[in-house]
């Protein structure tokens, strides 16, 4: 199916006036030549019309030699902006910046949130903008959940597949993502819904096994095989499996990098209206697979970078891996049950 422009106006508008677009604002559309023109049409209209003094930053586009694909989460760090003082100073002058190109990860980014500046993302396709557009019963939900995440002191998971994984917390912030950027410095991501946070360095350890039917990003699959992660002192040390391993060792070997292999972003997902199906009904350029990362009960872990959160990891290997079927409790908490959100009870969609 395909969202019109008008649609994709009207749901611009508004995300906007949740992210507290208003006269007194400025906006900047941040665009490179990949961005979809229809997103950076409707987000310009939709400003205009909320009144809003509105700017469009382009910046040419950024390649690294040695990154591969085109979903823009593969290789994190350094992007179109990297070093652009100058870009980076008429972006941190808007109030809000909406990014259809991908700062994500980026120390420019952290360095523009700082200032104030709110920034929200909007890189998937429209009729993905569509179906998850956010709403403010997401972002009760999320700040239900993190409510509990950023007191906590252990995040634990375990699955009939096997994993058995444990992760101190409360070095790292808890980061919430629900739609809309409403407050002053925050990023978020249209769409998401859901939250996650970081291990203390170096502390998680234990077993992680992707079942058939978890999904690994960037690559966009679906295991077909079991994969079982070996993680000592925060870092994956031993990738065991069939060709599916393989091919995950050979990726990250590529980067020859050992800071790869680190724990990054670990959460749960609160979106109902993400699917884990969705990926499968999609091209591999099709945006970056939000769904993955907020279909509803999901444990979702990542590795490589913390910058996001003072780290001191920046490597460009950024893998998201979304798994199914999971037990996660948050210190005593159990807040999902084998893929089922089970608490805190304001945090549930179902
Ligand atoms: O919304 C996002 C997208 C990618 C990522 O790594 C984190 N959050
Ligand atoms: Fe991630």
């Amino acid at each position: 199916m395909a969202v019109n422009q008008s649609q994709l106006g009207q749901m611009f508008e508004q995300v906007l006036r949740l992210s507290k677009v208003d006269a007194t604002q400025s906006v900047a559309i941040l665009k490179s030549h990949y961005s979809d023109a229809r997103t950076v049409q409707a987000a310009t209209d939709a400003a205009l019309r909320l009144g809003a003094k509105v700017y469009c930053v382009e910046l040419p586009a950024f390649n690294h030699p040695t990154a591969m694909g085109n979903d823009m989460t593969a290789y994190c760090g350094d992007t179109a902006l990297t070093g652009n003082i100058a870009a980076q100073r008429a972006l941190e002058a808007a109030d809000l910046i909406v990014d259809t190109m991908m700062l994500l990860h980026s120390p420019e980014q952290e360095q523009i949130l700082k200032t104030g500046t709110r920034i929200l993302l909007a890189v998937e396709p429209p009729e993905v903008l569509a179906r998850m557009l956010p709403t403010e019963e997401d972002k009760s939900r999320v700040l239900a959940a993190a409510a509990v995440l950023e007191k906590a002191r252990m995040m634990t998971v375990k699955s009939q597949a096997g994993s058995d994984f444990r992760a101190p917390l409360g070095q790292y912030p808890t980061v919430t993502e629900y739609g809309y950027a409403d407050e002053p410095g925050r990023w978020d991501h249209w769409p998401s819904g859901f939250l996650f946070t970081w291990p203390n360095e170096d502390q998680a350890e234990g077993v992680l096994v992707l079942e058939v039917g978890d999904i690994l990003l960037p690559f966009k699959s679906y295991a077909r095989e079991r994969i079982t992660l070996e993680i000592e002192k925060g870092f994956v040390t031993k990738i065991h499996g069939g060709f599916e391993a393989e091919y995950l060792r050979d990726y990250m070997s590529y980067f020859n990098d050992p800071e790869v292999y680190g724990i990054s972003h670990i959460g749960w997902g609160l979106q109902p209206r993400a699917q884990w199906t969705a990926m499968g009904l999609h091209d591999k350029n099709d945006g970056m697979c939000m769904d993955a990362r907020a279909f509803y009960g999901n444990f979702l872990f990542s590795t490589g970078p913390n910058t996001e959160v003072g780290g001191k990891r920046k490597t460009p290997c950024h893998m998201d891996i979304a798994l199914r079927r999971c037990d996660i409790k948050v210190d005593d908490l159990l807040v999902v049950a084998e893929g089922e959100v089970v608490a805190p009870e304001a945090s549930r969609a179902r």
